[in-house]
């Protein structure tokens, strides 16, 4: 008997497999449509392009293989500029190793390490400074390891009458700050240089160090919104997909938790849901959101409230079945105490919750996750889509929010399109997340899901907490499947969250 219930579940899960293959047709081309009308950024910023990075080898691509790239393609700018000497500034990240690159291809000149061996940050850049380490025993490429200005003052002096070209590859978009010292002192030298002696060529790799006034930047992949005028840009082997695939670079570019925070600056999260027909949704986001802020406050009716003594929460309770239009200014006025308001879980649709839904939003100014139930009593005829929103329908749901593709300008809100593939798009970015599996069709995934994505954005922008809180949900169930197959439950996938984090911490 067990046998044939145990085929019967795998029957209905291949069904659901099917139908849902079906459906992904459809999204990859909701998809496309999206990535046509939302226009491709030519420019990007250094911690766009760390992410980009970082989930190109997310699809595979390893960094030190990008890194080989863009030391050739520097290379191959600079191999034929006549030049006596040629030295070549390096810090300790993968700019650095950039780099080494180029010194090896160069095969001679004067390597300067802005740091020691042991202080080198990546894999990537140790590998090629061993490389370079073996070559400098026999070849005529020097290496030194300098820790202040002065000890490059031989150089600096040779600088000033040779014909030279002198690599920036010092920092590139690990840039954090004020320019730090040596940096500093060596990037007021070279420009004082560039000025007594016009043979002195300066070419940055990937960004100018500092205000480094550098003759030519070889950048990789895009432009970046601290580029000179005068960069180039060439690709290293980075695919489009990169841009538009949510990987583990968008959880390294979540917000760090600061070792000296307090209470509540690590998100204080208002879950507004539940009614007399669902209580358990409110719960099951609160638990979500509690695996990562702060705070988690659960405003709901009686029911919900008196069903529920879990000491991780603070309750606030209404009278009545739903919430409805006399719960408005309570609700607002608990809001103030919180980053962010996740809304619709088990709230039941009808008129009262309608009014409430949309009252509450005219008033409410502050960040919200839009879910369930919420996204269906939302009057969007008139209806603002405010870039502190996040919604988080399924397809039927995003089918009542009629959303005008021909007006993506209009849709400043993020939107998480869930499904076998998630979508997450709004007027400016489009990504799509591929973590998950049919084991999440299960009720409540959804409420898990906004929860998450609310305790991230309370202390993160919209897009990349909507990326995340999809990329963490549908990695959480990828583990379970490992583990369980696909009998697990949203509060297993609740559990799972931390492990997630860990993972990519
Ligand atoms: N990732 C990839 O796939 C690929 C990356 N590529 C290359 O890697 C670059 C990004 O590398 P990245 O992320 O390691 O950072 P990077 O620019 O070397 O700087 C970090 C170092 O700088 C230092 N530092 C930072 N701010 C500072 C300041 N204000 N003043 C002084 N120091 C400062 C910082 O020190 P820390 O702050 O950690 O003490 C750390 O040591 C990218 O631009 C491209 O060239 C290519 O190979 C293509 C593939
Ligand atoms: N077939 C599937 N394959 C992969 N992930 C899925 C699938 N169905 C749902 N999910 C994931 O489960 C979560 C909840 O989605 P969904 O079930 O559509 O929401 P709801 O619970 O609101 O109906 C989302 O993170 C979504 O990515
Ligand atoms: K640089």
């Amino acid at each position: 008997m067990l046998k044939h219930y145990i085929c019967l579940i795998y029957i209905i899960i291949n069904i659901v497999e099917e139908f849902s293959i079906k459906f992904c047709g459809e999204i990859m081309e909701l998809f496309n449509i999206l990535k046509e009308k939302i226009k491709e950024k030519e420019v990007v910023t250094p911690k766009e392009m760390a992410i980009i990075d970082d989930n190109a080898e997310f699809l595979g691509i390893p960094k030190i293989l990008l890194m080989e790239n863009a030391g050739k393609v520097v290379y191959e700018e600079i191999k034929d500029i006549e030049a006596e000497e040629y030295v070549i500034f390096c810090g300790t990240g993968n700019n650095g190793g950039d780099g080494f690159v180029v010194a090896r291809h160069l095969g001679k000149g004067e390597v300067v390490l802005i740091g020691k061996e042991g202080e080198i940050k990546t894999y990537e850049a140790r590998e090629n400074f061993k490389i370079l380490k073996n070559l400098a025993e026999f070849g005529n490429i020097k290496i030194r390891e300098i820790r202040i200005a002065e000890e490059v003052e031989d150089i600096f002096e040779r600088l000033k009458d040779k014909k030279a070209v002198v690599v920036d590859a010092m920092i590139g978009t690990g840039v954090k700050g004020e320019l730090r010292e040596p940096f500093k002192t060596i990037v007021n030298k070279i420009n004082e240089l560039k000025k007594i002696n016009k043979d002195l060529f300066v070419v940055s790799v990937d960004v100018e160090t500092g205000n480094l006034e550098s003759d030519l930047t070889i950048t990789f992949y895009k432009r970046k919104t601290i580029n000179k005028e005068n960069a180039i840009v060439k690709e290293i082997g980075i695919p489009k997909e990169a841009e538009y695939v949510v990987g583990w670079g968008d959880l390294k570019a979540l917000r760090k938790r600061d070792s000296r925070s307090h209470k509540g600056q690590n998100g204080k999260v208002l879950i507004i849901g539940g009614s007399r027909d669902f209580f358990g949704a409110p719960i099951l986001a609160g638990l979500a959101a509690s695996k990562i802020a702060d705070l988690v406050g659960i405003l709901s009716v009686d029911d919900v409230v008196d069903k529920l003594n879990n000491p991780e929460f603070i309750m606030y309770r209404v009278e009545g079945d739903y919430l409805s239009s006399k719960h408005v200014d309570y609700a607002l006025d608990v809001a103030k105490k919180y980053d962010v308001v996740v809304l619709g879980n088990g709230f039941g649709v009808n008129d009262e919750t309608k009014a409430f839904v949309n009252e509450f939003l005219l008033k409410y100014d502050k960040k919200a996750v839009i879910d369930a139930d919420a996204i269906k009593v939302i009057d969007y005829n008139n209806f603002k889509f405010s870039e502190n929103y996040v919604f988080t329908p399924h397809r039927k749901e995003f089918e009542y929010m009629n959303i005008d593709l021909n007006n993506i300008e209009e849709i400043k809100s993020t939107i998480v399109l869930k499904g076998k593939y998630d979508i997450i798009f709004n007027a400016n970015n489009v990504k799509i997340n591929k973590t998950g599996n049919a084991g999440l069709t299960k009720g409540g995934t959804g409420d898990v899901l906004a929860g998450l994505i609310g305790a991230l954005f309370a202390v993160n922008d919209a897009f990349i907490s909507a990326c995340c809180g999809a990329f963490i949900n549908g990695y959480a169930g990828d583990l379970l499947l490992k583990e369980k197959g696909y009998c697990f439950t949203p509060l297993d996938l609740i559990e799972k969250i931390p492990n997630v984090l860990k993972i990519f911490e």
